[in-house]
């Protein structure tokens, strides 16, 4: 139906213009507070020789203010743009007002009577539009449940401050609006979808904040774009606690945090901490380390033809990141910790202050949740006190032992000369034993606490690692090959000062057990995209080293491509991790690729050997037929593609992607089409920017990310063979594109693929 015939068309054309012109007022209002401001800003810093304080704290409030305002501008600037996508018509039970909720990326109330013009989508009303359908209806809010009904659920289509469309939804159905949303072409950024959150995300976004929650989401079911909805949505409600910079996301790399780098400021968030696990761990240890190549031992499995050499590798590295290591490690920072406190007593001269065994027991018992640096804080605070105490009875003793010596001298020595002398030699005696327990009143227990030498965690990974006792532990778990290749690639990495990415989580660990973590670590919601890439260690060091922060976990087992370290499955994090607590959540819905294109992921993934393993269910969106097309050469693939190019020139598909299986290929077709003259990107995994709409990149590289279109320049039987890593590649190369997808085979297609027809 044309917009115009919709009955309310000329209703809702005038909200719109009382709301745009709302916004114009109150923007003008925003620039005149920001000038004045601005006036303000440069006078206190224009005043160097004013030493009071007071224009310096004006002038830090003033920026501050400015910097608020600088958002709130930014979101006027934006709103005006599209001020809001949906309306709900609801009449709560005992009353007989029907609100009409305008629902938008930001509230907007009328400054009189603060009524809400426009409700912010986070508010505990605005459920009513993700969750309510018509008729009775309910919202939870912090006065409880409120029960009415809802009489009307609109959607609005509105292109820079232009109406453009009404559909009412439930009445004609809400698929509509989130086909044509689908439709729209990958920009090269992920971008917010408010306005089509889906029930089955919405729970995801709105979920308790304090109870750890697992999402295991096949691809493209939007779990990155929910992880980034769901810190906006705590940010809003939990406002009064924490500041977004309580918030950290970590994801896989650089290149992918550019890449959902636009969807927090377009919700109107900002400050939020966004980093990797590599970065972070920096940070916790104090010190940038050396690393590897992150992606370093996956390319090396990619590459590897040595089947037994494989094996011995992903032995040593699964054992590397597992629960077992920890147990191992655990014991051996037991033995540290048992063995910290030296024998010696704390005590003056000869009088005993302290025994070993009394500030063993503070070390072991009364501060045991500490790391061992501050228990030694506290314990030095338990030393000095009990030596300040001491001091009077200890210099009261001196006393009485000089009185005594001195009428002993007084009485038995009778040359006048000698007795004077002996007696200031007495008194010189005590003075200077007076004095030396006032020394160490004042510096015995820092003296005895010096002594105590706590190692850095590198000291005492290496000696863990190099122990006899790591050696006999770790051989009840894997084979001596596996052991040896583990130390003899320790010690290798060691000559170079590197580091690998696996020692990262049992560094961190240590360093927490021993010397604990620096105060400037404020994070209090951990959220953690691409999760099934993770270690069960990592997560577990995560969780103990930020004690009180909650977690989001979202991952997805079939693309679980370092499938030698990462989560084979949630129910070892849900136990070993978080002690059976958490939420687990599933989504099951893919709203990226098309029907065809997912039936073929579908059908690859179902070869892995896995019991559970979940197919996605595509949204009903249909593409072209998935062909497989057989050639000679890497010559006539790039052949192919740039007369496809061409015919690309003038359509819709705009971001493209070729997928290679190893970074070697990738490097080669990048050569080949650069001599051809097109300009790809070549994506090697050290870029920070992600701005080419045009790229070649290895699977393993491409995964978070999606394009309009995807090339699989090779899906051969000599490239992709039937084992779960070269699958789990394949499938995420698959699972990559909106729109098109073209594979091409030099020779035999692999087995995996080997239904789909050729051409
Ligand atoms: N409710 C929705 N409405 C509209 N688009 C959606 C919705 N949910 C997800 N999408 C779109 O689906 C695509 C996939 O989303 P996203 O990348 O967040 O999924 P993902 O689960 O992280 O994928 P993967 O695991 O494959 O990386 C994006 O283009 C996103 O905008």
């Amino acid at each position: 139906m044309p917009i115009e015939k919709h009955p309310d068309f000329q209703e809702e054309l005038k909200y719109l213009d009382f709301i745009l012109s709302f916004l114009k007022i109150h923007h003008k209002r925003l620039l005149a507070t920001k000038a004045i401001l601005t006036k303000e800003l440069s006078k206190g810093i224009g005043d160097p020789k004013d030493d009071s304080s007071d224009p310096y704290i004006s002038m830090l409030i003033n920026t501050q203010l400015s910097d608020t305002l600088e958002e709130k501008l930014e979101k006027i600037e934006h709103a005006h743009k599209k001020p809001y996508f949906a309306r709900v018509d609801f009449t709560e039970d005992g009353s007989k007002n029907r609100e009409k909720l305008y629902i938008g990326k930001m509230c907007v109330l009328d400054d009189k009577n603060f009524k809400p013009y426009i409700i912010d989508w986070r508010a505990p009303i605005a459920n009513l539009y993700y969750e309510g359908r018509l008729g009775k209806a309910h919202y939870v809010c912090p006065d409880g449940k409120i029960y009415g009904e809802i009489h009307l659920k609109r959607q609005y289509t509105i292109e820079e401050g232009k109406l453009r469309n009404i559909l009412d939804i439930d009445i004609t159905t809400n698929d509509e609006f989130l086909q044509a949303f689908l439709s729209a072409n990958a920009d090269n950024r992920l971008k917010d979808i408010v306005s089509t959150i889906q029930v089955e995300q919405n729970r995801i976004i709105r979920a308790d904040m304090w109870k750890p929650l697992i999402v295991q989401g096949v691809a493209g079911s939007g779990k990155t774009t929910i992880a980034l909805h769901r810190i906006a949505y705590l940010i809003y409600n939990y406002d009064k606690d924490f500041v977004p910079e309580n918030y950290m996301i970590i994801a896989p790399n650089k290149l992918f945090l550019n890449y959902i780098s636009e969807v927090l400021p377009e919700l109107g968030v900002n400050r939020v901490k966004q980093t990797t696990f590599e970065e972070f761990a920096f940070e916790v240890l104090e010190r940038k380390i050396k690393l590897k190549d992150v992606n370093n031992t996956l390319s090396l499995l990619v590459n590897l033809k040595d089947e037994k050499q494989k094996n011995i590798i992903v032995e040593a590295l699964k054992f590397k990141t597992s629960k077992e290591f920890w147990d191992i490690l655990d014991k051996y920072l037991k033995q540290v910790e048992y063995n910290l406190i030296p024998d010696e007593s704390f005590k003056i001269g000869k009088i005993e202050l302290f025994s070993h065994n009394e500030i063993n027991e503070l070390f072991l018992k009364n501060y045991s949740d500490l790391p061992f640096a501050k228990r030694l804080n506290e314990i030095k605070k338990h030393l000095q006190n009990r030596a300040k105490l001491k001091k009077d009875e200890l210099i009261e003793k001196l006393n009485k032992i000089c009185d005594v010596e001195i009428s002993k001298i007084k009485n038995s020595i009778l040359d006048l000369k000698e007795r004077q002398a002996k007696i200031t030699e007495t008194y010189n005696k005590r003075d200077e034993l007076i004095g030396k327990v006032n020394d160490f009143v004042k510096s015995g227990a820092s003296n005895y606490i010096k002594h105590i030498k706590i190692k850095t965690a590198f000291e005492y990974y290496d000696e863990f690692l190099l122990s006899d006792m790591f050696k006999e532990n770790a051989l009840n778990y894997i084979s001596n090959d596996a052991y040896e290749y583990l130390i003899s690639t320790y010690i290798e990495n060691k000559k170079s000062d590197l580091f690998e990415y696996e020692d990262l989580a049992p560094l961190l660990y240590i360093k927490y057990k021993t010397l604990g973590l620096s105060e400037k670590i404020k994070v209090k919601h951990i959220v953690i995209d691409e999760a099934q890439d993770f270690s069960v260690l990592q997560l577990h060091v995560l969780k103990n080293i930020i004690k009180d922060s909650s977690f989001t976990i979202l991952g997805d087992l079939n693309q679980g491509i370092h499938y030698y370290r990462g989560v084979r499955n949630w129910n070892d994090i849900k136990e070993l991790v978080f002690n059976n607590t958490a939420n687990y959540l599933t989504l099951e819905q893919t709203y990226r690729t098309s029907i065809e294109i997912m039936d073929v992921a579908n059908k690859v993934i179902s070869y892995l050997k896995e019991s559970e393993i979940q197919l996605a269910k595509p949204v009903i969106r249909h593409g072209d037929k998935v062909q497989i097309k057989k050639v000679n050469s890497y010559k006539d693939v790039v052949e192919n593609i740039a007369s496809d190019l061409e015919a690309l020139k003038n359509s819709n598909i705009k971001s493209i992607a070729i997928i290679g299986k190893t970074l070697e290929e990738c490097k080669e077709i990048h050569k080949m089409l650069k001599i051809k003259g097109y300009k790809f990107s070549l994506i090697t995994g050290n870029e920070k920017d992600y701005s080419s709409k045009l790229v070649v990149v290895p699977s393993y590289l491409s995964k978070g990310l999606e394009f309009d279109a995807v090339y699989i320049p090779n899906a051969s039987s000599s490239l992709y063979q039937n084992n779960e890593l070269d699958i789990k590649l394949l499938y995420v190369a698959l699972t990559r594109p909106l729109h098109k997808l073209c594979i091409y085979s030099i020779g035999e297609v692999c087995d995996m693929l080997k239904f789909v027809s050729c051409n």
